[in-house]
């Protein structure tokens, strides 16, 4: 960087000085900047224009970097103006026109960002950013044992590490063990150790087992509800007493560990199925947190999206953007996999989708349909015949989407293609019923 005016500095929120003599990969290492037009000028030989958010003064800039060829046609120097486009942006978003290209990054203002560790929580909505306070109060409580509970991929693993980050723990070892994963006649030895000779197979020298290793500091059980009863006794003791046995050993060893457990499955269900030890339910769930599905907390899908756009386009060193008509598509969504469907989709259409707007039709058929099932309806006690309409529904979309075309998807379902555009239209009809109710 040669040369940069303070109005160019300001909208980057440094000073003159922090820019001037410094290379561009510099600037990117530090986060200066986010991504940048100039190494894209200098690789393509082009004027080349590219809209970024930048972080530290959340504003969205237009950055039109042009070059300047030597005799011989190398670029010598990149000409780059910045222009703040914010309030163009938010106007674009108002008017949700047809034609602009934006990456809704404004909507980000709103939205909480906690650094941990390495990674980033995105907490926009009421609700999350509850489960957000509650986690960071209850970390000092340290001992305290914990259980978050919520469905499969709504950030439970992070809330924990957000615990664990903020407690007076957090030098000490952190392990995780998710207790669905180890085979049955492995859990013990995992979790408390086994001494020399306890088993066949087993180590000579004897192995400590995992609240052992985290002694001083924190385990988190993951899927405590795959846990098998008469570990779920074991379990419950070493809770109680602070002490664990080796398995094959006598000799108990003191215990200074901080349990986090957590599940997708209903505990209290399980309980009064006799499946989950009503004790040890109790001795956990001496603190729960409760982590609502997304679709029950829409405010944060945009500023996820954010993020994620971001994540993998760092990643995989790629400049996409979101068109303006798909976001209904994700907001629309149920998202039975929660974040981590929508993480997964993101990465998916930056690596698919040609060029660099995804628009909706590169969006899997599942969302671009044409209303979702809410939430509030699966409680709902709806009619048999929608039931029905939408089952069809979702056996026609499968099969478009595996086999690529109407005709051939009747075919797969053994119906004639007027059956399937008919349906279609039928449950579109339905659907913008419903919406103008
Ligand atoms: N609020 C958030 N901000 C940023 N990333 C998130 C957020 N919530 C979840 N994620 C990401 O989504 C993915 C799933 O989250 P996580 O593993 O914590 O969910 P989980 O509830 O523990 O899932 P499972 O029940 O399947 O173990 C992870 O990659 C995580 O980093």
């Amino acid at each position: 960087m040669l040369f940069a005016n303070s109005a160019n500095a300001s909208l980057l929120g440094v000073s003159k000085a922090e820019l001037e003599g410094r290379t561009t990969q510099q600037l990117l290492d530090e986060k200066i900047f986010s991504n940048s037009v100039i190494l894209e000028v200098i690789r393509q030989k082009k004027q080349i224009s590219k809209i970024s958010y930048n972080y530290h003064t959340r504003l969205t800039v237009l950055a039109t970097a042009t070059p300047i060829f030597d005799d011989v046609g190398n670029v010598k120097y990149v000409f780059n103006n910045v222009r703040d486009i914010t309030a163009l942006n938010e106007l674009q978003n108002s008017l949700k026109s047809k034609d602009t290209i934006i990456q809704q990054q404004s909507r980000q203002l709103e939205s909480m960002r906690i650094r941990l560790g390495e990674g980033t929580i995105i907490a926009n909505s009421k609700a999350f950013n509850e489960v957000i306070t509650l986690a960071q109060r209850v970390a000092a409580f340290d001992g305290a044992t914990v259980l978050i509970l919520g469905e499969s991929g709504t950030g439970k693993e992070i809330i924990s590490e957000l615990i664990v980050n903020n407690s007076p723990r957090k030098d000490w070892p952190y392990l995780q063990v998710n207790c669905g994963a180890i085979p049955e006649n492995l859990i013990e030895s995992e979790l408390f150790g086994y001494e020399k000779g306890a088993f066949t197979g087993a180590d000579n020298k004897g192995h400590k087992g995992l609240f052992e290793a985290a002694n001083g500091g924190t385990v988190f059980l993951d899927e405590i509800g795959d846990l098998p009863l008469h570990m779920q006794v074991k379990l419950l003791r070493v809770l109680q007493q602070k002490k664990v046995t080796r398995v094959g050993g006598t000799e108990p060893i003191a215990l200074d560990v901080r349990v986090i457990a957590a599940t997708n499955r209903n505990l209290e269900q399980m309980v009064r199925e006799g499946t989950f030890r009503e004790d040890l339910y109790y001795r956990l769930n001496v603190v729960s947190i409760f982590i609502p599905p997304l679709r029950e907390r829409r405010e944060d899908i945009i500023p996820l999206i954010n993020h994620f756009l971001m994540v993998e386009n760092q990643k995989y060193h790629t400049n996409k953007s979101i068109y303006s008509d798909t976001i209904d598509a994700f907001e629309g969504y149920c998202w039975p996999g929660n974040v981590r469907e929508l993480e997964n989709l993101l990465e998916n259409l930056v690596i698919t989708t040609p060029g660099d707007i995804i628009r909706r039709e590169n969006l899997p058929l599942k969302l671009r349909r044409p209303q979702q099932v809410s939430a509030e309806e699966e409680e709902e006690t709806v009619s048999l015949k929608s039931v029905v309409e939408r089952a069809e529904y979702a056996a026609i979309e499968r099969a478009i989407e595996k086999y690529g075309s109407i005709r051939k998807a009747a075919a797969a379902l053994d119906v004639n293609p007027s059956t399937i555009t008919r349906k279609m239209q039928l449950y579109k009809d339905m659907s913008s019923r419903k919406q103008n109710k």
